[in-house]
């Protein structure tokens, strides 16, 4: 009964937690995928056409309006039911595009936007304005409300905020592709990153942290763009990608990357510096998520409207220093000045600094490679006893843990004398006294004839509250120093980290900090008490069962301890497998983290460049790596269950025999016989039984 209501305890915890569990996983399956809606344009000059396209940045807000128009449809249909023309507030109602509710809800409202294949686009305005979402827009990943969007080419994104990943600079930038010298060396030109790799410690092979940790906003910006010129795509989305650049790295790359390499692709150029949008063959100018005005500069600076104040405003802010650098630029690639292979390669060459593939080989040479992330250590052997003695002062010192201990000696001695008074009790029967059957004085056999019976009572009576109290002694104790131990450790680590140099949050992945905080922490405060008590418990109960199973009957010592020797080889190969397949287990989960937690801030960019695939195929193998770890330590578990049951039901079997039949069964020996009682035997079947449940 006591077993079976402390699994029920363990297992409502497991409902409660699949419970919360099942209502996450439930809400993000609930949420609506995007709908796809580009499509191809009839007219295969156009790159990107959007025709009067209103988005939102969630289906939420598209169905709150679609309610609110159905509801406005209907009172606005009735009170016109008499009237034939509406008034304003009706119209309003008819039109939810134009309703206040329905322009919170939508980034973008009646955007028609057109760009032709090969040309050169500049999206400017205030910030807000919807520049980011236009792109977006066009990527097919924001909730298409109204409109039709089409587009005819593949895609590459460099996004506001760039996007990078855990890997070498070289791999961030081939993103997947195949490695070609020429197209390689010619991208880290044109995109100023030569100087850059020169001064990396490893060169190209240099281990770039998550989230670019080791890299300036400047460089991460040009690797994010390099990645879009490597990719070459046909149609090019890039959101501000010179702004964390200065004036002149800043025209070397939109002569040579914008203007020269991606002179025959169609890009998209979102940007706040006004000197580029000259060099556009049309630009938009966007206000409150709606195209305010469109055309040529020249024909925006000739109407005088909101463009026109905004170069001017710039102009007057920052000089002509930025438009005269870039126009010396543009001289210089006018004048021929274009990416010269050779000169690059003595470069790399005299620096010593980029790996072998610059004579032109396709294999990564990891000699002189930095190594960015400290790979998580696997520890070998058995758990060092400075660890337990660590856990120990963690909860208070040896006095708590001796305390500790105590009070499960206290609770499980306190039982098991209660069943051994209950034993004698029954043991004495009527004690001295007698009664008359028949004329004859016989001894009476009845408990409740014994003289003692009162002092009899009250001891077990006694026993009872003391099992009770000891046992809240003991709940009250043990939640004490775990607590204390899981509390201790967990600010002690969070101090730890919050003071550590910037050098461990460059050489250590976010998801193995997730990892140690959400699960590990989680072992030290739920499983790790869990299975403290259920060892200091049980210790004591074997402790107590070896004790009365030999008072009963000695000999039963020696096939005790045979079964501890099997017992003990057992749980020792168990022992080793299972240890080493956890700690596996532990180091495999973090990459995972990791992983989500870079795809789930890069999806645009993934969208973008349809890697999904390669993406998913990677978490796949992570996540295989971690549950093959998990599904051998479960088949571990099985494995000592099935040794374990075979041992226990070897000891079934000797309950079911006599005393006499254990002996002769084992040995050929015959016990005494008053230890064949049938009291003595029932506490020792009662006490076997506890060892074989356990
Ligand atoms: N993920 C989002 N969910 C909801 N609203 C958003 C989200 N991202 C941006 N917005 C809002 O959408 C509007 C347009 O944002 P957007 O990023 O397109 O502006 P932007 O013109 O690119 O600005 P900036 O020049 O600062 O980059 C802003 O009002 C912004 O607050």
């Amino acid at each position: 009964m006591k077993d079976a209501l402390s699994r029920l305890r363990q297992s409502t915890r497991s409902v409660c937690d699949a419970i919360v569990a099942l209502a996450r996983i439930k809400a993000i399956l609930l949420l609506e995928d995007i709908v796809p809606y580009i499509t191809r344009p009839i007219d295969r000059t156009q790159a990107i056409c959007i025709s009067v396209g209103t988005f939102s940045w969630d289906s939420v807000a598209v169905r709150r309006s679609s309610a609110a128009t159905e509801k406005s449809d209907v009172s606005a249909l009735g009170a016109m039911s008499g009237r034939t023309t509406a008034t304003d507030q009706e119209k309003e109602k008819l039109n939810p595009y134009e309703s206040s509710e329905h322009q919170s809800a939508n980034v973008l409202t009646n955007i028609s936007f057109q760009v032709a294949k090969g040309q050169l686009i500049g999206v400017c305005g205030q910030v807000g304005s919807g520049k980011t979402a236009l792109l977006l827009a066009a990527l097919g990943q924001l909730h298409l409300s109204s409109g039709r969007v089409m587009r005819d080419g593949s895609c590459a994104y460099v996004s506001q905020e760039p996007w990078i990943l855990n890997a070498s600079l070289r791999n961030n930038i081939l993103f997947g592709e195949s490695f070609d010298s020429k197209r390689y060396y010619e991208t880290i030109y044109r995109c100023s990153l030569s100087q850059d790799i020169n001064m990396l410690p490893g060169g190209d092979e240099t281990e770039i942290g998550e989230r670019g940790i080791n890299l300036s906003g400047g460089q991460k910006q040009r690797v994010a763009l390099a990645r879009a010129l490597y990719a070459n795509r046909d149609i090019y989305l890039l959101d501000d990608p010179l702004s964390a650049v200065d004036a002149r790295v800043g025209a070397h790359i939109f002569n040579r990357c914008i203007l020269q390499a991606l002179k025959h692709k169609t890009v998209i150029l979102v940007t706040h510096h006004v000197q580029y949008l000259k060099h556009c063959n049309q630009v938009y100018m966007m206000k409150d998520g709606r195209v305010c005005d469109h055309g040529t500069h020249e024909e925006l600076m000739d109407r005088e409207q909101d463009y026109a104040v905004m170069v001017k405003t710039h102009s007057s802010e920052t000089g002509d220093q930025s438009q005269c650098v870039l126009e010396e630029e543009h001289l210089l690639v006018g004048d021929g000045e274009s990416f010269d292979p050779g000169h690059d390669a003595a470069d790399r060459e005299k620096n010593r600094r980029v790996s072998s593939s610059s004579q032109g080989s396709e294999k990564l040479d990891p000699r002189g490679a930095e190594q960015l992330t400290v790979p998580e250590m696997i520890q070998k052997g058995s758990i060092r006893f400075d660890t337990y003695q660590r856990y120990i002062s963690a909860a208070g010192g040896y006095y708590m843990a001796l305390l500790a201990c105590l009070c499960f000696l206290l609770n499980v001695g306190s039982t098991a004398f209660s069943s051994w008074w209950l034993a004698s009790w029954i043991r004495a029967g009527g004690g001295n006294a007698t009664v008359f059957v028949n004329n004859q004085t016989m001894p009476s056999h009845n408990i409740n004839d014994n003289p003692d019976f009162p002092m009899y009572q009250l001891v077990y009576a006694v026993t009872i509250p003391v099992i009770l109290g000891t046992s809240l002694l003991r709940g009250l104790t043990f939640t004490k120093v775990t607590l204390r131990a899981s509390s201790y450790l967990h600010n002690k680590l969070f101090k730890k980290m919050m003071h550590s140099p910037m050098h461990f949050f460059e050489t250590t992945p976010t998801g193995r900090m997730q990892n140690i905080f959400s699960r590990d922490m989680d072992e030290v405060d739920v499983w790790l008490p869990i299975t403290v008590e259920s060892i200091m418990q049980n210790m004591w109960i074997i402790l107590f069962a070896i004790l009365f199973v030999c008072l009963a009957f000695p000999w039963f010592i020696i096939p005790l301890l045979v079964l501890a020797a099997i017992y003990y080889v057992i749980s020792k190969v168990f022992r080793v497998s299972v240890r080493d397949l956890k700690r596996l287990e532990n180091v495999s989960r973090s990459p995972i983290i990791s992983w989500v937690g870079t795809t789930v801030q890069g999806l645009s960019t993934i969208h973008a460049f349809g890697k999904q695939s390669d993406f998913m195929a990677r978490f796949m193998k992570m996540f295989d790596e971690n549950t093959t770890c998990l599904y051998l330590c479960c088949i571990a578990m099985r494995w000592l269950a099935v040794r374990i049951d075979t041992l226990a039901g070897d000891t079934s079997r000797q309950q079911n025999m006599s005393a006499d039949d254990v002996a002769n069964y084992y040995f050929g020996l015959h016990p005494p016989s008053e230890l064949l009682k049938p009291l003595h035997f029932g506490s020792w079947f009662c006490f076997l039984l506890q060892m074989n449940r356990l």
